[in-house]
């Protein structure tokens, strides 16, 4: 999908709602354990309730690697029933060498057909390279993680100045151009978010953390908006896992329903 399709999407519908699909067998209602695809099932019904609300859906690459053949039927229905104008998201975290990395491109641009993919950056240049070579396709490469952890490595300060994250944000950009490359900044760190746009004003950001993890939205889209809305915000457990009865689709459809109305007000006020 090409940015104008994307920031298209975000007009037409007055979102930038991104819907994690981490689905877990042990959280889904139990009564769809009997389906002959649980993961499937639970997914076309959050999808069927979320979509006229949702911009992207970003399966978790995790939840269904876990299950072996059976997770990764459980994506493929997963992908090819998301509705072709909706932007596809795996998040996968990889990253090799050139080689290793070109094999993972294919497996989720060409076999998958999906529109992006999450990349840790870690290992330089060479690694993110191969998944610029496919046409309206992204890399969204970790910057800013929303976990406590992320602080380990990414805010270390560096001895030329400035911090990991920020000299990712900025080498990067050599790599690929704004119809290209993402950056993930965890809406626990939204106090980034000005310091942020000033290295990277054009980019979109994929902006997990809302919900579950405890980010607040609106600092996100007070600070991290550009003049394209640039944000694509996710939320997994809070949509998703909202209900775990029998009526969980329609609890989903309310809680993704919440967050586009509060980004509509944002939308408008912001951009
Ligand atoms: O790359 C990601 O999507 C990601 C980066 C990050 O910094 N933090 C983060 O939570 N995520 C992912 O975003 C989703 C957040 O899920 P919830 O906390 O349930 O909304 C999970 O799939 C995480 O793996």
């Amino acid at each position: 999908m090409t940015r104008a399709e994307l920031f298209g999407q975000i007009q037409k519908k007055n979102s930038f709602l991104c819907v994690g699909l981490d689905t877990d067998l042990n959280k889904i209602p139990k009564h769809l354990l009997n389906t002959e695809d649980p993961i499937f099932e639970f997914n076309k019904r959050i999808i069927d309730a979320t979509a006229q609300y949702a911009v992207a859906y970003k399966p978790n690459i995790a939840f269904y690697e876990a299950y072996g053949v059976k997770g990764w039927q459980s994506l493929e229905k997963t992908i090819a029933y998301i509705p072709k104008d909706i932007f596809i998201l795996a998040d996968a975290k990889r990253g090799d060498i050139g080689n290793t990395s070109k094999m993972y491109a294919k497996a989720f641009f060409e076999n998958m057909n999906c529109d992006a993919i999450t990349v840790a950056p870690y290992m330089g240049e060479d690694s993110v390279k191969p998944f610029l070579e496919f046409d309206n396709k992204w890399v969204i490469l970790l910057a800013l993680t929303s976990n406590v952890g992320g602080k380990d490595f990414q805010n270390l300060e560096l001895t030329q100045g400035g911090e990991l994250y920020e000299e990712v944000l900025r080498k990067s950009q050599e790599w690929g151009t704004t119809d290209q490359l993402m950056y993930v900044v965890g809406a626990t760190r939204a106090e980034a978010l000005t310091n942020i746009r000033k290295i990277v004003p054009d980019h979109f950001l994929l902006v997990p953390g809302v919900g579950a993890q405890g980010g607040s939205l609106k600092d996100v889209a007070q600070h991290g908006m550009n003049n394209q809305c640039g944000l694509l915000v996710n939320s997994s457990r809070g949509i998703i896992y909202a209900s775990q009865d029998e009526n969980f689709a329609e609890v989903a459809e309310e809680k993704a329903r919440e967050l586009q109305l509060e980004m509509q007000q944002y939308l408008s006020e912001f951009l």
